[in-house]
């Protein structure tokens, strides 16, 4: 007998639509995710990926369209449904005089968990998030990072099986960030699906198993990191600083397999490979036989910023 495996996603959203007045800021966006999975939502300041999640968790009504969590539809009259999603806003709401452990302590009985429950459940999460060695210290002296971290912190109490995050690593220091990165690959490794959302193409390349590419509130593309970088036609580009007969070289270089293009710049050579990293070994010898003195060599492959400036003609950054 055929085993029947279930399927059902741990979220799903279809044709969300929300304006504000004239402007249309999320305009029929659809998505799933599945159990374990980490979906990231990519795109620039004002895309709509703030709006998009307000709607997923429920706190921001959308104009059209349906979020179902595990397969079960989310609606203002299921309560049962929204206890499934940690929802961690960028905005931080903690009490800055109350230490990390009394503040997690106080969101876990507000949830709901006995004094006992509470009790282990503020230990661990204390663990996932990093900050164990400084619960005892108020919040008001805690870091912007260290903040964030307690934030995540919160919307993980009652063990959420959908956890949504905005933004998290905004503003904030490089020790947090990995901290908070470090959890969230932690989280998602333990069966949890999350989304998060990020205009840190770096991030979506570690964190997310896919990818929704979002831009003037709609989807643009989606799929994995490397589905893609295929969207921009997998060109790796070889930068190389060198000394010599650059011209003559270039004209050796077209010969080489692999290589596609080849310009030349001033003490600088730029060549687009269809994989850089196997052309990689016959360029330099080919280099050598021309009698040119390699000072570095520089290998890009395709990343996100090039598949949004592909798909929008814009940069993700600012
Ligand atoms: N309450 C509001 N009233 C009016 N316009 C809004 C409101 N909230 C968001 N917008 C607008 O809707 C669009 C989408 O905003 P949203 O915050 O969802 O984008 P975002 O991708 O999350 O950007 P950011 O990275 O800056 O948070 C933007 O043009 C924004 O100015």
């Amino acid at each position: 007998m055929a085993v029947r495996m279930d399927v059902t996603p741990a979220l799903r959203c279809r044709g969300l639509r929300r304006r504000y007045g004239d402007l249309i800021a999320v305009d029929g966006v659809s998505f799933e995710i599945a159990l374990g999975e980490t979906y990231g939502l990519l795109g620039p300041n004002g895309a709509g990926k703030t709006t998009v999640i307000s709607m997923v968790a429920g706190v921001l009504r959308a104009d059209a369209g349906e979020v179902s969590v595990a397969g079960q539809p989310m609606t203002p009259r299921t309560p049962a449904v929204k206890a499934r999603i940690g929802y961690v806003p960028q905005d931080v709401a903690l009490y800055p005089d109350l230490s990390g452990r009394e503040n997690l302590r106080f969101f876990a009985r507000l949830y709901g968990l006995s004094r006992a429950e509470a009790r282990s459940r503020v230990a661990e999460v204390l663990e996932t998030i990093g900050l164990a060695e400084r619960a005892r210290d108020p919040v008001g002296e805690y870091s912007g990072g260290m903040k964030r971290r307690l934030n995540i912190g919160v919307g993980l109490l009652h063990q959420p099986r959908l956890l949504i995050l905005d933004e998290p690593t905004v503003g904030v220091d490089p020790q947090s960030r990995n901290a908070i990165l470090a959890s969230v690959e932690a989280l998602a490794t333990g069966g949890m699906a999350v989304l998060y959302t990020t205009h840190y193409m770096e991030e979506a390349q570690r964190l997310c198993d896919r990818v929704g590419v979002i831009d003037n509130g709609r989807l643009v593309a989606e799929g994995t990191v490397r589905e893609l970088t295929a969207l921009v036609g997998e060109h790796d580009r070889v930068v190389l600083a060198a000394d010599g007969d650059l011209p003559a070289a270039a004209e050796k270089l077209r010969t080489v397999a692999g290589v596609r293009e080849v310009s030349v710049g001033a003490g600088r050579l730029e060549l687009l490979c269809g994989d850089g990293r196997a052309a990689l070994p016959e360029i330099l010898a080919c280099l050598a036989s021309a009698g040119v003195a390699v000072r570095s060599v520089e290998l890009r492959e395709p990343d996100l910023e090039a598949v949004f400036l592909h798909l929008t003609g814009k940069s993700l950054r600012d």
